[in-house]
């Protein structure tokens, strides 16, 4: 794919009070991708998001927003991005439309028939005309989304989209994130500490943790990679000792065994244990929970 990505974060870094806070963060968003910047709190996903944004500038690195550098294009960069960061800025004594008005005044190359556009992506027609101070709080995320898209980005960043969302809420979320990537072919950074919202919205993922991005891949890839294979047999030591010399094993729960899936070894681990005398009853795949891959992938750090 020779396009230009949509968004593209080179080794990043930030110095706050002396302190290394980013150490060279580096991802891209192609268009129309869903990107989830996973990790647990104090990792470093507000402070990369705020460099994006422009709210504090960066240490080292370049961001670039459809190909416009941050730092040397900033105004026709931030045309090409929609976000919000901490909560929408909305009057809850003005109706929906009203704040949507408001907004497009405030940028003269927003044509008023843009008003409608955004209302009908973000599903708010029947209730534009009331006051937010009545809308819910998915509702508001929305008009809050509605009010980034104005100036059609290519580049739509949100800070933790379904906090404080009930379940209900929280579904209807993920899906419109992804309707609107798909539809608008617009990318979408979407930071998040809750690991199966991310593998159910994203396409891609990047695991930071302390500063530092760790991995970035489909939570499907780097699920597979970590893929493994349970083994139930008998007398466990033996098996244990003979599957030692191969690769890295642990004991799982109810005696089993537990390697990682290695598929062309397979048949030659289990060949060895049958030779040696080992009665293999079983051996079946498993993939790891996504806090066992968070755990592997960070060394250790829990999520939350
Ligand atoms: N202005 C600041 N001064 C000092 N330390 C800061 C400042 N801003 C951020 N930090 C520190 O930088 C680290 C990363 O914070 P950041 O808010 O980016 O993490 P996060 O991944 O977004 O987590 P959270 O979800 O809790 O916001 C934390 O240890 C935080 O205390």
């Amino acid at each position: 794919m020779s396009q230009t990505p949509a968004l593209e974060v080179e080794n990043l870094t930030k110095k706050i009070k002396g302190k290394q806070i980013i150490k060279g963060v580096s991802f891209t968003l192609v268009p129309g991708e869903v990107f989830g910047f996973l990790g647990p709190n104090g990792a470093g996903k507000t402070t990369t998001i705020r460099m994006i944004v422009g709210l504090i500038s960066p240490t080292s690195g370049t961001i670039k927003i459809g190909g416009k550098n941050v730092r040397t294009e900033f105004t026709e960069a931030m045309k090409h991005l929609g976000c919000i960061v901490e909560n929408p800025e909305l009057y809850p004594y003005l109706t929906g439309w009203e704040n949507l008005v408001h907004f497009q005044k405030m940028d003269s190359s927003i044509p008023k028939t843009r008003l409608n556009e955004v209302i009908e992506l973000v599903g708010l027609q029947n209730r534009i005309h009331d006051r937010v101070s009545t809308y819910s709080l998915g509702m508001r995320q929305r008009l809050g989304i509605a009010q980034a898209l104005l100036g059609k980005p290519k580049v739509l960043i949100l800070d933790e989209p379904t906090n404080g969302l009930d379940p209900a809420g929280i579904r209807e979320m993920r899906e419109f994130i992804r309707q609107l990537a798909r539809e608008e072919n617009l990318s979408v950074l979407v930071s998040s500490h809750l690991l199966s919202e991310i593998q159910l919205m994203c396409d891609r993922v990047a695991i930071i943790s302390k500063g530092t991005v760790l991995r970035t891949d489909s939570v499907d890839n780097l699920l597979a990679e970590q893929e493994r294979v349970i083994w139930r047999a008998e007398p466990i030591p033996l098996a244990k000792e003979i599957l030692s010399m191969e690769t890295e094993v642990t004991e799982g729960p109810d005696g089993t065994l537990i390697t990682l899936y290695n598929e062309p070894l397979l048949p030659d681990w289990n060949e060895k244990l049958v030779k040696a005398g080992v009665k293999v009853k079983e051996m079946r795949t498993q993939l790891p929970s996504l806090e066992d891959l968070f755990l592997e992938v960070t060394g250790g750090e829990s999520i939350d």
